[in-house]
């Protein structure tokens, strides 16, 4: 037993052991699996918490973009909205007080009157806190969105509508002085006009605009006079409706945009307080509230009841935000200060200034159709164009044609003569056609006032009408002739075809003939009287060629334009009264004198920058007074010509331009360049360019003829040489080189270096001076006194011909070369320094003359040249700088003044 219990207790021993030991075992798994559980419950108690940060960085971060973007779409839109009121009110329209100053503007924009409070973006203000308030959310030096623009309140008033002012009476006084004097910054001096009603206060309420009352931009009317004020503008409204918009245009603003002409002023009403209206005035009132902006014609009403309607602003006056505009809604606004006194005093006086110094200027586009309707006109039964508006608004026409067929325009100087004519000219040019309409330019004024009108150093445009431009005209009176003749023999071609046709006008010949060449000719000639100047064969022959031109030209379509300072001294023109009465255009600006007839005296009372345009001879009745647009900026006539130049084909010929002032040079002389070397038996001498429409050159032919040589008389040096240097330059030009022979011989040292100059340029020439010329003079005369006439020509030319050495014997030769030569081929062309000197060369002062068969006077007075002249009398001529006078016997009947070629 003691065995089996022994061995019951090893075996529960060992049972206990076993057990104990898969308890520990069992406690050890379960101790580990604890620790297991508990890094995995912390690693994911981590994870969760770095998860919850994450998500709220996240969105912190997309809160963040969106507030952003918000702030961002705000300022967008109040940017956009404040980019559009700059737009809408730009300058003095919208520029706060501080940096305040008037700028005219050329349309009518809207007026600030404070400014629009927009919705504050959600991170501005109470929401500041919410913006990302972490350290790690918020990226060192981002950009703070910038603040929202300022928004302009702006209300509509000149071209567009009325305001009314109420609510607070004195924040409402600030809104109407602020509007006012908007208005008043915004449009040129002298283009708006107010007019004050003020009963209660009996102007205090304008009382900062004072100083344009004397000049009338400001007019108060008496506190029982509201009717009256209201039927004056009623008034108004119906004559504009009537004669300014005349049915072709609904608006001011309309005929403005198309015409680019203001007729009128703009006329503002304020009303300040009116009491109880009666129903007339109540009437009136709500006409103009009706009618009024289309004419310019504007209400600021401030403490009158007046109900809301199209057109009409109503600003409600109140402090802090609590302001509103009907336009903006309900948004609040906030007034701006009234203008500060300061700025308000100094801006009336400046328009007070302006507008006592006169009117403004216009602008040379008011008178120009759009560019789409530009050379549109026919000419064929005259042409008319707008000179400007006249004082009641409308257009001033002027017409060139049958009846009134020429112009005479009279100012004097500065009074805007030449401005006139350009705004014409241009007028014209727009409407026609250069094949229409043509120009011939002429300026005896000293200036260059039409070069405008050519191709210029600067600018290569021109107009392109014009063909002729004469400048700096005023010594060349003959310039004047010429450009007579030429429209003279243009009249006979047209007679010429007219006939032909077998009808009597230009009209008529145009439609016989429409291939033809038959533009209207419009001839300007600008200080005329110098033309007519002196009692003298140019005057005479001008003033015949000018009745011709102005009796013919009527019905050929050639228009005459004189222009002068003053016509009542011009005794040429009123000892032909017939020419006179051909001029029956009559343009008179302010305070000339005698244009219009005997008892109209509508010039003397002219304003600055209007004439009095009369078509029938200065007739009272005929009156059209006219404010004639400023032509003179150069700018606006550049970019206005360019777009009419760039219309003609690339290959048309500029205008001749003719400037006295300058010389011209042979390599640009047409007749120079086209000689060629044909070894002619009748070569020509070229002496200098003619007085001519056409740049034609001065010659003398020089064949195989008693006579045939040439002198230059007179001391100026430069000049001889210049003319010797044209000669013997065109007569080499048409020799091969062996064709002629030249020599030449120099004895005054001044002319040294031209006559080398001249011999360089000449092959083969000969060269002599004092010391050798004997030789030269042996040979002339021995081939002048040859039987038979030399094989080839020889052209000898002698500077300083009187200085010739060798005394008696060679003084024989040279006139045996002068009387004999010419007719064997050998011609003189010398230069002697005076008509005396040549005599004595010839055998003095009862020698004959012939052998000088043509001349070319300098600095020689006419009546020293009689024994060259044929006749009894002498040539009429006084010695000019750089102006000589040429005859030829063979061709001439009278001498014709030229002007040397610059040495070039
Ligand atoms: N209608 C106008 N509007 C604005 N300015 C003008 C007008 N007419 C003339 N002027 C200005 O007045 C000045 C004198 O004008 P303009 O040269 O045309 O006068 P004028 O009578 O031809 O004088 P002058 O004979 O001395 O040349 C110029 O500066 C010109 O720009």
């Amino acid at each position: 037993m003691a065995e089996s219990t022994k061995q019951q207790v090893m075996e529960i021993r060992a049972g206990l052991s076993h057990a104990l030991g898969v308890a520990e075992n069992a406690l050890g798994r379960a101790r580990h699996d604890e620790g297991t559980a508990v890094t995995r419950w912390e690693r994911i108690r981590a994870a969760a918490e770095s998860r919850v940060r994450k998500l709220g960085a996240a969105r912190d971060e997309r809160l963040r973009s969106v507030t952003a973007w918000h702030d961002s779409e705000l300022a967008g839109l109040a940017g956009a909205a404040a980019g559009a009121a700059d737009r809408a009110a730009p300058g003095a329209a919208g520029e706060t007080w501080s940096s305040w100053e008037p700028t005219p503007l050329p349309k009518a924009a809207e007026l600030r009157i404070g400014r629009l409070l927009l919705p504050e973006p959600p991170g501005a203000g109470a929401t500041e806190p919410e913006r990302p308030g972490r350290p790690w959310q918020w990226e060192e030096g981002a950009e703070e969105p910038a603040p929202a623009p300022d928004v302009p309140a702006l209300v509509q008033l000149l071209d567009h509508g009325h305001v009314v002012v109420q609510g607070d009476r004195k924040l409402g006084d600030d809104v109407v002085a602020a509007l006012l004097l908007r208005a008043l910054g915004t449009s040129t001096p002298g283009t708006l006009q107010v007019i004050g009603y003020d009963p209660e206060h009996l102007g205090g309420g304008l009382a900062g605009f004072a100083p344009l009352a004397p000049v009338r931009v400001l007019t108060f009317v008496a506190p029982n006079a509201l009717g009256k004020l209201l039927d004056d503008l009623v008034g108004e409204v119906r004559r504009i409706n009537e004669t300014v918009l005349a049915g072709e245009f609904s608006s001011l603003r309309e005929l403005h945009a198309a015409t680019n002409r203001r007729p009128e002023p703009w006329r503002v009403a304020v009303l300040l307080g009116a009491g109880e209206l009666n129903r007339h005035e109540r009437t009136q009132l709500d006409r103009l509230l009706r009618t009024g902006a289309a004419c310019g014609v504007h209400l600021i009403v401030h403490g009158l009841t007046v109900p809301p309607g199209p057109g009409i602003e109503c600003v409600t006056a109140a402090p802090g935000d609590e302001a509103r505009i009907s336009s903006g809604g309900d948004l609040p606004v906030r007034l701006d200060p009234g203008p500060p006194q300061q700025t308000l005093t100094a801006t009336c006086r400046q328009i007070a200034e302006a507008v006592a110094a006169g009117p403004a200027p216009i602008a040379l586009d008011s008178l120009l159709p759009r560019p789409e309707q530009e050379w549109r006109e026919s000419s064929a039964t005259g042409v008319t164009a707008p000179l400007g508006d006249s004082p009641q608004g409308t257009r001033v026409l002027v017409s060139l044609s049958d009846y009134p067929p020429h112009a005479l325009i009279a100012g004097p100087s500065g009074t805007g003569k030449t401005n006139l004519i350009y705004a014409w000219l241009g007028s014209l040019a727009a409407r026609y056609s250069p094949a229409e309409l043509a120009f011939y330019l002429l300026d005896f004024k000293e200036g260059v006032s039409f070069a405008r009108f050519a191709p210029g150093r600067r600018d290569q445009s021109w107009l392109p009408h014009v063909r002729l431009v004469g400048v700096n005209v005023n010594t060349d009176r003959e310039f004047g002739l010429a450009l007579l003749r030429f429209l003279g023999a243009e009249l006979r071609r047209r007679a010429d075809a007219a006939k032909q046709h077998e009808v009597t006008n230009l009209a008529e010949l145009r439609a016989e003939d429409p291939g033809g060449d038959w533009p209207r000719i419009v001839a300007v000639v600008d200080e005329f009287q110098v033309l007519l100047a002196g009692r003298d064969s140019v005057t005479n022959e001008a003033v015949d060629m000018l009745e011709d031109l102005a009796r013919r030209g009527r019905s050929q379509g050639i228009h005459l334009i004189l222009a002068s300072q003053d016509v009542s001294g011009i005794e040429a023109l009123w000892g032909r009264p017939a020419l006179v009465a051909q001029f029956s255009l009559r343009i008179a600006l302010p305070r000339a004198r005698r244009v219009l007839a005997e008892q109209n005296t509508a010039a003397e009372s002219l304003p600055r920058y209007h004439a009095v345009v009369n078509p029938d001879s200065g007739a009272t009745e005929a009156n059209q007074v006219v404010r004639v647009p400023s032509a003179g900026d150069r700018d606006r006539w550049s970019t206005f010509q360019h777009r009419l130049w760039r219309r003609l084909p690339k290959d048309s010929l500029p205008p001749r331009l003719f400037d006295g002032d300058t010389q011209p040079r042979l390599a640009d002389s047409p007749d120079f360049r086209s000689l060629i070397a044909d070894d002619s038996p009748a070569p020509a001498a070229l002496l200098g360019e003619t007085i001519d429409v056409m740049s034609r050159s001065a010659r003398t032919v020089l064949r195989r003829a008693p006579g045939r040589n040439l002198a230059v008389l007179g001391t100026r040096t430069e000049e001889a040489c210049a003319v010797l240097a044209t000669a013997g330059r065109s007569l080499a030009a048409q020799f091969a080189r062996d064709g002629a022979r030249f020599s030449i011989a120099c004895f005054d040292p001044d002319a040294r270096a031209a006559a080398e100059a001249l011999h360089a340029r000449i092959p083969d020439c000969g060269w002599y001076d004092a010391s050798n010329v004997d030789w030269l003079l042996e040979d002339a005369a021995a081939e002048s006194t040859a039987a038979w006439p030399a094989d080839r020509p020889h052209f000898i030319l002698l500077y300083a011909a009187d200085a010739l050495p060798g005394g008696k014997a060679a003084g024989d030769q040279l006139r045996t070369v002068l009387r004999q030569g010419p007719e064997r081929r050998l011609h003189v062309l010398g230069w002697w320094r005076g008509a005396g000197l040549l005599r004595d060369t010839l055998g003095g002062p009862s020698s004959r003359t012939d052998p000088i068969g043509a001349w070319v006077a300098l600095d020689v007075h006419g009546s020293e040249l009689a024994p060259f002249y044929p006749g009894a009398g002498a040539p009429n001529w006084y010695p000019r700088p750089w102006r000589a006078l040429h005859f030829d016997r063979s061709v001439h009947r009278g001498a014709e003044v030229i002007i040397p070629y610059g040495v070039s």
